[in-house]
């Protein structure tokens, strides 16, 4: 696939098995998110790879960061299952630094610049992947299981694995409502 056609046609596949990525592809994926565009090349950035029993201990921190608040049986086996939706997880946090020249913000943009290249390097790879938040990416007890600090954000959960399902390919959007020409 050129890089062209990889842009062009890219799309998120939420339905995804085994196999993930093997240890080299991930090597190739976690590299292409060290290679986003990054003001004053501060690495405000985090990957966490979460794959085999890590799975397991990632949904036992998220029902665990909804346990007080929650009784409903269906939504607590609902969210136990949430990270066995795929294969492998890649979940990008921040790692915000003060910066005279580089605000919050554009350290988040950095880090979502990430989630994105990996994404990307995964479809060229051959693999489905999609990108999630939700509310547990905003709890601080999950931050706390994932050795996130409170005050850093995490910018997504991806998941990446195999197409269990091939599906049809999303409609163009059309550029021409979005752009003006000054
Ligand atoms: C920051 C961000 C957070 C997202 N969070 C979720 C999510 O929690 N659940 C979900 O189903 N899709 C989420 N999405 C959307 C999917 O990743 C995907 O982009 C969307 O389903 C559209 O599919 P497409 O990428 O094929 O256009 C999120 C996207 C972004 C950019």
């Amino acid at each position: 696939m050129n890089a062209l056609e990889l842009l062009l046609t890219r799309q998120s596949c939420s339905l995804l098995t085994t196999p993930a990525p093997s240890s080299d592809q991930l090597t190739t994926i976690l590299t292409a998110g060290m290679r986003v565009p990054d003001h004053a090349a501060l690495k405000p950035y985090h990957f966490t790879v979460v794959e085999n029993e890590g799975l397991k201990k990632l949904s036992d921190i998220f029902v665990q960061a909804i346990a007080d608040e929650v009784s409903d049986n269906t939504k607590l086996e609902k969210t136990a299952n949430m990270p066995f939706r795929a294969p492998l997880i890649i979940v990008v946090s921040t790692c915000y630094q003060e910066h005279e020249k580089v605000p919050a913000h554009e350290q988040l943009i950095t880090a979502g610049c990430a989630v994105q290249a990996m994404q990307m390097a995964a479809f060229a790879l051959g693999y489905g992947a999609i990108w999630r938040t939700g509310e547990l990416s905003l709890n601080a007890k999950v931050k706390q299981g994932l050795n996130i600090k409170v005050d850093d954000d995490i910018t997504g959960f991806l998941y990446l694995g195999t197409p269990s399902k091939q599906l049809p390919t999303k409609e163009t959007k059309f550029f021409q409502e979005k752009v003006s020409y000054f």
